[in-house]
């Protein structure tokens, strides 16, 4: 998917929430658990309810991997039904991943190609020969981890290098990668301040914000210090949204849910 056309249902719909499907057996639904597949028929459910609302989905690999075979089958089956129904959705691999240049090549391929995802989260740590081999992809998404939602990103990323955080110098230093009008940036919603002198970096990036919700971050905050004139925005909300019930209306309940979000999106677009 183009830049130019997320940004097109961002308007469209008023929206720029995305929803993580982050799905744990133990805690969807009981009565899910008796169907041949609990996982996809709960993101089905989710994403049946939700998708006028949101403009991306981004499950996040770890809930799949653990589950083996079955648990990867979900997920192709998830990314398989999203692309055929509702092709105007941004889909994020949340697989943060990144090797030697050889190796990432055929992490690109199985998310890009063989699972048709539109984006992958990669994390920046090996450097340019890492992050290239996605970026060589054509219409898909990069998303590089710049200052997580975590406590643990003050270890490193705010540490100095070369005069400068870390996480500044990785926006800088991935700004000159070759293709790398395809770099997404990933920042914490609750490290929302950081963001203006972030923006002085990368004034129309977009940014993954993670960490609304559950982990506490402001989406008001968010939008003050982060919103571009292309909005440059996907707001993630994935236990907030997909466990509002644990009964039968869990659909709708998640629905409810992203439609507060939403609300408070629009809100905020028109006050630009
Ligand atoms: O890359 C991410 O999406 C990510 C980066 C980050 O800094 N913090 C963060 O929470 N995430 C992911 O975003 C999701 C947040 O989930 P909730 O806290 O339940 O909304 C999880 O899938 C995390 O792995």
């Amino acid at each position: 998917m183009t830049t130019q056309f997320l940004v097109e249902q961002i308007q469209k719909k008023e929206s720029f929430l995305c929803i993580g499907l982050d799905t744990d057996l133990d805690k969807i639904p009981k009565h899910l658990l008796d169907q041949d597949d609990p996982i996809f028929a709960f993101n089905k459910a989710i994403i049946d309810a939700t998708h006028h609302l949101c403009v991306a989905y981004k499950p996040n690999t770890a809930f799949y991997e653990a589950y083996g075979i079955k648990g990867w089958q979900a997920l192709e089956k998830t990314i398989d039904y999203l692309n055929s129904n509702y092709p105007e959705i941004f889909t994020i691999a949340d697989a943060k991943r990144g090797d030697i240049g050889n190796t990432s090549t055929r992490y690109a391929k199985a998310f890009f190609e063989d699972l048709g995802f539109d984006s992958v989260t990669i994390a920046p740590y090996m450097g340019r020969d890492s992050v290239e081999p996605f970026l060589a992809f054509k219409d898909k998404h990069t998303i590089l981890l710049a200052l997580t939602s975590n406590m643990g990103a003050f270890d490193f990323q705010t540490k100095m290098v070369n005069g400068r955080e870390l996480y500044k110098e990785v926006l800088e230093v991935s700004k000159s990668y070759e293709n790398s009008e395809n770099l997404m940036y990933v920042v914490g919603a609750t490290k929302a301040t950081f963001l203006t002198e972030i923006r002085k970096i990368i004034p129309e990036s977009f940014l993954l914000v993670p960490g609304v919700g559950a982990q506490g971050g402001s989406l008001s905050e968010v939008c003050k210090y982060g919103m571009s004139k292309n909005v440059g925005l996907l707001v993630n909300s994935s236990r907030g949204i997909i466990y509002a019930s644990d009964q039968l209306d869990f659909a709708q309940a998640s629905a409810e849910k992203a439609k507060e979000m939403q609300l408070e999106m629009s809100m905020e677009l028109k006050k630009r």
